[in-house]
């Protein structure tokens, strides 16, 4: 058995005190005298200053850092955004802008503005120049010396004298340094001999073209010559490269592979014949006097045998008149050159840059090693063309006699409804008219064809001409019709241009021509030299109504009677208000660019880039 255990009795004790050391009390301070404490808070409030300073500026620097860094994160921002952004988006707003910008303008401006547009992109083509000069840069600044002075009693005159010459003769100019007109071939200065050859061909005194642009050309001048068809243009041209090469034979006789001293280009074999033998009259009147010496003249145009002039290429050369093909062909091979020639003239010259020859005419200056004096002439010069030829021309000389595409004012026009299955039958009623030499254009070959067939059967002496015809046929319908053997000639509108035949009578267009510019040049056959004429043209409901448009605005330009049924046409761009001006690129006055005729039918050739004729100097 265990023993209960023991529990010891605990003795019950008050709890121990807690002493603390005097030391380590809280709220003792010890003591520190007066003036040693008022140091030491002056003290602390001066550093309390100065750090509260210091703070500041370094606040005031984070924040400036804080306001730095935000900018350059917007930047970066935008930077992404622009980034972003794409050529897409861009468009539309332009786009938006434009459309807001359109709302705003009438019809009449928004065509303005559409033609401005065609227009700047027409004349973005190259200059007119030779492709070595355009790689090389090089560009004429002077013009041409010439040796040739007016005389001095025209040196004399005040610029107000001048001015009252040219309103008498309707001569518009422009142009810096304009050389003076002269209304005298003697004071001009032309040889005597050729002066009285031309009285007796009545030639007496200079026409308004002639008497601004031969003495513009004999001042070495680089001109565009625009006036009426049959006003003599070609004197205008010829005359001053007659002048030229008699100078330099002078100087210097020509001898075998020397020359030429200029070249005349035409755009048809038919034009570059008659300007050519134009020229042979002129320098044999000069070489009849015997104080003259010879001039030797080529004519270069295809369809012929060149081996036929070898004599003239066996001598020195003076003057070449040319159609482009040929004239290209001559020079690569190297048949004669353009070394020292220093006189290029382009006859209806509108046609000549805008028919195809463009490339052509470029291709021909290359072959010139030096500056040329550049002239060129035509009755019809669209602003288009005078534009672009003005960049390539050495300060021209403008000399515009009445408003370019303009009709002659000595041509009676009357225009008439014919049915077309009675066109035919009315022709030769029209024949009636007048006596002949009658010319009748039709803008088709075949149709040429018709109409001759239908003419000889009726018995009328008649002879036709077109571009499928061979160069024989060309050339006897030509010669027989100038001869008086033949009464009427059945002419492709091609055959316009320039032709100058003895005293037309009567012009008949069976088929109005799409384009103004050849209605211009084909009635221009007759009313020629002063003399007047009458052009008859059948429409109907063939013929396009804004060719019709521009038909009946140059009646009312020429003062010619306007048929009721032309009148009764009206022109959409009246309604739409605004300033009805003529079409710059063909001259046109019944239409604006955007419906020009011609510019279809250029852009569509391009198109097919098939070329007007084979051998590129015939139609
Ligand atoms: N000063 C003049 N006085 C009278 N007749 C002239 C004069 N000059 C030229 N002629 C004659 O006028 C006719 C027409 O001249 P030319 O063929 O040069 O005209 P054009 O202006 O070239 O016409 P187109 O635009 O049709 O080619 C010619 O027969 C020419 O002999």
């Amino acid at each position: 058995m265990s023993e209960p255990a023991y529990k010891r009795p605990r003795i019950q004790r008050s709890p121990s005190p807690v002493y603390k050391l005097d030391d380590e009390d809280d709220s003792y301070e010890p003591y520190v005298p007066v003036a040693q404490r008022r140091q030491a808070k002056l003290a602390k409030l001066t550093s309390w200053g100065a750090n509260a300073e210091k703070d500041k500026a370094k606040r005031l620097q984070e924040e400036q850092e804080e306001r730095d860094d935000e900018e350059r994160e917007e930047e970066r921002r935008r930077e992404k955004a622009r980034k972003e952004r794409t050529l897409l988006m861009e468009a539309q707003e332009v786009h938006h802008r434009k459309a807001t910008e359109d709302a705003k303008k009438t019809a009449a401006e928004k065509e303005e503005e559409a033609d401005a547009e065609i227009l700047a992109a027409i004349a973005a083509r190259r200059k007119l120049a030779s492709d070595l000069e355009l790689a090389k840069g090089v560009q004429y600044m002077e013009p041409m010396k010439s040796s040739w002075r007016p005389p001095k009693f025209v040196r004399d005159r005040t610029p107000e004298e001048n001015r009252r010459i040219w309103e008498k003769h309707h001569i518009i100019v422009e142009g810096e340094d304009i050389p003076p007109p002269i209304d005298n071939f003697t004071d001009m200065k032309v040889p005597d001999p050729l002066v009285k050859f031309l009285k007796s061909k009545r030639i007496t005194k200079p026409t308004p073209i002639q008497l601004q642009g031969i003495t513009t050309a004999f001042s070495g001048r680089d001109m565009i010559g625009i006036a009426f068809t049959g006003s003599g243009k070609t004197l205008a041209f010829c005359l001053p490269l007659i002048m030229l090469a008699l100078e330099e034979e002078a100087r210097l006789p020509f001898i075998r592979g020397e020359g030429p001293v200029g070249v005349i280009l035409c755009p048809s074999r038919e034009l570059a014949t008659q300007t050519y033998e134009n020229v042979l009259t002129w320098t044999a009147a000069l070489t009849k006097d015997g104080r003259y010496p010879q001039l030797n003249t080529l004519l270069c145009i295809g369809g012929i045998s060149m081996g036929e002039q070898s004599h003239v290429l066996n001598k020195g050369l003076h003057i070449v008149v040319a159609t482009p093909g040929r004239l290209i062909d001559m020079l690569e091979k190297k048949r004669f050159t353009f070394d020292n020639c220093k006189y290029l003239c382009m006859d209806e010259a509108d046609r000549m840059i805008d028919l195809g020859f463009e490339e052509d005419v470029r291709n021909i200056m290359s072959f010139f090693k030096r500056q040329r004096q550049t002239l060129l002439f035509s009755a019809t010069m669209p602003r288009k063309i005078q534009d672009f030829a003005q960049q390539s021309l050495v300060k021209p000389v403008l000399v515009n006699v009445g408003r370019a595409g303009a009709a002659n004012l000595d041509v009676l026009q009357v225009v008439e409804y014919v049915k077309q299955e009675a066109k035919m039958v009315y022709l030769l009623e029209c024949l009636q008219k007048t006596p002949p030499p009658v010319i009748i254009f039709s803008e088709n070959k075949n149709e040429v064809d018709d109409i001759q067939e239908y003419l000889l059967l009726k018995g009328v002496e008649a002879v036709a001409i077109h571009g499928s015809k061979s160069q024989e046929e060309r050339q006897y319908a030509i010669k027989s019709f100038k001869s008086g053997a033949k009464d009427v000639m059945v002419a492709s509108g091609v055959a316009s241009k320039g032709l100058d035949f003895n005293d037309i009578q009567h012009v008949i267009i069976f088929s109005m021509p799409k384009e103004i510019e050849d209605y211009v040049h084909q009635i221009g056959r007759t009313g020629r030299s002063g003399k007047t004429g009458i052009a008859t043209t059948f429409v109907n409901m063939n013929t396009p109504e804004q060719t019709l448009l521009d038909l009946k605005y140059l009646l009312m330009e020429a003062g010619q009677k306007v048929p009721p049924f032309l009148q009764s046409i009206e022109d959409p761009r009246a309604a739409q208000g605004g300033m009805l001006k003529g079409c710059p690129v063909c001259g046109g006055l019944g239409h604006g660019i955007s419906n020009c005729p011609k510019l279809e039918d250029t852009q569509r050739r391009q198109m097919a880039s098939h070329r007007i004729s084979d051998d590129r100097g015939g139609y």
